[in-house]
């Protein structure tokens, strides 16, 4: 079965996927794409032969569409995934889920009702090769229980219109998931702490942040968020445990001997560092719609999770304290008791 998609959202992301839902995930074919910039959507929709839908409302209820994919503004995402799940329809949802947890619960509260799993939110990590062996190493026990992980998630630059709490929503939010994922625990408390700020930052930022996470099992975690560290992009994790450690593998890269220098490339961007993540991501997620099975991968639960633990954090770095995350019981859906 050939799974038609329709794309809510044209813009950079957006003709990233539907690019790799045309020629790199086979099983899949993108039907129709909606912006609300009418020209983007039929720039991305051409040459794909996909056709554009006036709304996220209109693509949800065609039907030449399965699956939804929504790749538009984060504070446009709640409604189109409602619609999507009250349509009955799989839906694949770039991060963040949501940008509030009042609307995350509601996506939550919509699926518990349905009790099935139609949502999948797009932390592309969990599909990383080495964070993926790191999990294995993690759960086989090999390093014993784990007690301290240390990361740091460094982008060469970024533009003005990025602001501090992005660091949180926008930049964290990817370790917030695949640490809890990782670790199979949950954030219970969070904290920043702003060093020395760079020279190289606009003048508005605080840049870079170390950010304290503390885990339910008394797990400590820090990371660093620099966004202007102008070398490259740069992704480190190591977990510490009672008998050893794992670290996450830097890219392959060759090593270059030259003008009397051993060298190994640094990437420059997350599109590179996370090209494959994002393959495998979708080749995983279009099987399981294929199928007609419920997704495996982040759920709209974790989405709340991110959503509220980052909002934490940015209430953190404003407070100047450590700040409680305020998670609702985890429901039966999800895995929890609730
Ligand atoms: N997983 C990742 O690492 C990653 C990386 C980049 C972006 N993202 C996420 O993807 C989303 C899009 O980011 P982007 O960089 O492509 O942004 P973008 O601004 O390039 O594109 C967003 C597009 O959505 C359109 N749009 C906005 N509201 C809409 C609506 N209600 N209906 C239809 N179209 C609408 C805009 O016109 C624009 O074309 C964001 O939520 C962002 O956080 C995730
Ligand atoms: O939206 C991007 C993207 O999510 C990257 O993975 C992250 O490194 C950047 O900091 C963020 O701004």
């Amino acid at each position: 079965m050939t799974v038609r998609v329709g794309v809510i959202g044209a813009g950079w992301i957006g003709k990233e996927h539907i690019r790799r839902l045309t020629d790199t995930v086979t099983g899949a074919r993108v039907t129709a794409v909606t912006d609300i910039d009418a020209a983007r959507a039929a720039e991305a929709a051409a040459p794909v032969g996909a056709r554009v839908l006036p709304d996220g409302a209109a693509l949800i209820a065609a039907d030449d569409v399965d699956a939804v994919l929504v790749t538009s503004w984060g504070p446009t995402h709640a409604e189109h995934v409602l619609n999507a799940t009250a349509a009955g329809k799989p839906v694949f949802c770039e991060k963040p889920l949501a940008t509030t947890a009042e609307d995350c619960l509601r996506i939550v509260e919509a699926e518990t009702a349905l009790g099935r799993r139609l949502v999948q939110v797009g932390f592309m990590r969990r599909y990383d090769t080495g964070y993926r062996k790191m999990k294995q190493v993690i759960d086989s026990g090999r390093i014993g229980e784990p007690l301290i992980v240390h990361c740091a998630h460094r982008n060469p630059t970024v533009p003005e219109s990025y602001t501090s709490s992005m660091a949180a929503l926008d930049t964290a939010v990817h370790e917030v998931d695949v640490l809890r994922w990782l670790l199979d625990d949950e954030i219970v408390s969070t904290q920043v702490v702003t060093p020395r700020a760079t020279s190289k930052r606009f003048a508005h930022l605080k840049d870079p942040q170390i950010m304290l996470f503390e885990t339910a099992r008394g797990v400590r975690i820090d990371l660093e968020v620099f966004v202007n560290c102008q070398y490259g992009y740069d992704i480190q994790c190591e977990a510490v445990g009672e008998e050893g450690l794992v670290r996450l593998p830097d890219p392959a890269s060759v090593g270059l001997r030259s003008a009397g220098q051993h060298s190994t490339e640094v990437l420059t961007d997350w599109v590179a560092r996370f090209a494959d993540a994002f393959d495998t991501e979708f080749r995983e997620w279009i099987a399981g719609v294929a199928a007609g099975s419920e997704p495996t991968g982040p759920s709209a639960w974790d989405g709340y999770a991110a959503t509220v633990i980052t909002s934490a954090t940015v209430e953190a770095l404003e407070s100047g304290r450590v700040v409680a995350t305020d998670l609702k019981p985890r429901p039966a859906l999800y895995g929890g008791a609730a």
